[in-house]
């Protein structure tokens, strides 16, 4: 018959051939669809990258399960580097992939859309509609899905308000694959408070069904204070790669408002570690600006008020709280929270008592202890005769790890152990001169001797 003497890929191409003629004639433009849904057998789903404005994670797993089918007869390739040296992924772009499944046929292509966004579509005959909707589609994601974890792809989200869907700026979810060789091993603090946090990232991980048991939602909260560059952002990167979950970096200050916050935190998946950085700095939480607010409001007509009421551009505190503790929190499971700030005394007890952030972890200055880490990694060094130096200079002394770590940093790409200890302990002792002359002038101020002190302006 001639249903057997053409083969499936020609098929394709004369309809797609018979589409673009027709498309081109601007008089049957209207009736193209029709037209060849009429005559072509076949069907097509698409799988757009990000739907309803939230990132789709079936597109991702797809996505993954096409990069491991048969490269070889693909024309057009995107190599793509994978963490672990496991070699290249190559993944196929706008090039169409057969793939059999039962025994029938589908098509994947790979299209961008007029938002330049990619998507990929499935075409499939009319006579296996049955088996790909309810069975094939689901089998490609799973299987996506266990790849993905086989290999260890852990991702980092960003929310971006989106510009190109006009006016209406809504956040949404974009993604690049996550890899940060921060780990626990080489984090530099006491090793004592680390073995805790350690055996609570652990026990939480593993704590199914205790969570069930108890009735809680299975979730956890850290707040990570101290000063800058003392680590906090590299902790996180090391309790995702120890636990293997996706970051969401949250960005409260690009979401407009509370149901956006919601939409945001809903799409997340489960095995994550959701972020805010800097939380002091992203929300205003003193509840100074909501008075303002109402202040505003009352001066004008009621009209008015009802515009302002909704284009109002904040997430409220009450907002984020119902997020942590509130019946939201517990649509998806197995999620860690965390906060950073350089400042802990401005935030709201309400928003960091204990249950809402289950733990409080202070990274501080740079210990004796934590330099010794520092020096094993840099330098390879257990001890060395300059090291009690250090350690006096340290208890004396105020220093964040990064500028140690900055100081033990090969030079001229090669490890100089002398020069680089002889450089911390200059770095050391200038510290401790200006924290000294800074201490002076506090005193001073305190008591109210504002004399003016030469020092200060040379160091
Ligand atoms: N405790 C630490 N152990 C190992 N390396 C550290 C530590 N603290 C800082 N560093 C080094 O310093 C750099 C900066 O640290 P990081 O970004 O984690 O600081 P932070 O606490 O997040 O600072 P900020 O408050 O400014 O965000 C890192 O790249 C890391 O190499
Ligand atoms: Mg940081």
């Amino acid at each position: 018959s001639v249903q057997q003497f053409f083969p499936n890929h020609l098929k394709i191409a004369i309809s797609e051939f018979l589409l673009s003629t027709i498309q081109q004639l601007s008089f049957f433009q209207r009736y193209s669809d029709r037209f060849i849904n009429f005559f072509s057998p076949y069907v097509d789903i698409t799988f757009s990258q990000y739907d309803d404005y939230q990132f789709n994670h079936a597109f991702a797993a797809i996505e993954t399960y096409l990069g491991t089918k048969a490269t070889d007869k693909a024309k057009h390739l995107r190599a793509i580097q994978v963490r672990d040296s496991k070699g290249l992924v190559l993944k196929r772009d706008d090039a169409n992939l057969r793939d059999e499944y039962e025994g029938l046929a589908v098509w994947w292509a790979i299209e961008t859309d007029a938002q330049g966004y990619r998507r990929y579509k499935l075409t499939f005959h009319r006579s296996s509609r049955d088996v790909v909707t309810e069975s094939y589609v689901k089998h490609v994601v799973e299987e996506g899905k266990l790849i993905e974890a086989k290999n260890k792809k852990m991702k980092l989200f960003t929310n971006n308000p989106s510009t190109q869907w006009g006016s209406n700026k809504t956040s949404f979810w974009r993604y690049i694959d996550f890899e940060h060789p921060s780990c626990f091993q080489t984090l530099a603090m006491d090793p004592k408070k680390k073995e805790e946090i350690l055996n609570d990232l652990v026990a939480f991980s593993n704590g199914k069904e205790y969570y069930k048991k108890i009735g809680k939602a299975w979730k956890r909260g850290y707040l990570l204070y101290g000063p800058p560059g003392t680590g906090k952002s590299t902790m996180i990167a090391a309790m995702a790669n120890l636990l293997n979950y996706s970051i969401y970096d949250l960005e409260l200050t690009a979401i407009k408002n509370n149901s956006e916050l919601r939409k945001l935190l809903t799409a997340t998946s489960s095995k994550s570690i959701i972020v805010i950085e800097d939380i002091d700095c992203s929300l205003d939480l003193t509840g100074e600006r909501n008075e303002k607010e109402s202040q505003l409001m009352n001066q004008k007509k009621d009209g008015e008020q009802v515009l302002k009421e909704q284009d109002k551009s904040f997430v409220t505190l009450s907002g984020l709280l119902n997020f942590i503790d509130g019946i939201w929190s517990a649509c998806g499971q197995e999620r860690i929270i965390v906060f950073t700030t350089n400042h802990l005394e401005k935030l709201d007890p309400a928003l960091i008592r204990r249950g809402r952030m289950d733990m409080h972890i202070e990274l501080s200055h740079c210990t004796f202890e934590a330099f010794k880490i520092l020096a094993q990694n840099y330098l390879d060094l257990d001890t060395h005769p300059l090291f009690s130096e250090i350690e006096s200079l340290l208890k004396e002394t105020k220093i964040a790890p990064a500028d140690v770590a900055e100081n033990l940093m090969k030079k001229n790409r090669e490890i100089d152990i002398d020069g680089s200890l002889n450089d911390l302990i200059k770095a050391l002792k200038k510290k401790k001169k200006i924290q000294e002359v800074q201490l002076v002038d506090d005193n001073k101020e305190k008591h109210g001797n504002k004399t003016f002190n030469p020092f200060r302006l040379i160091f």
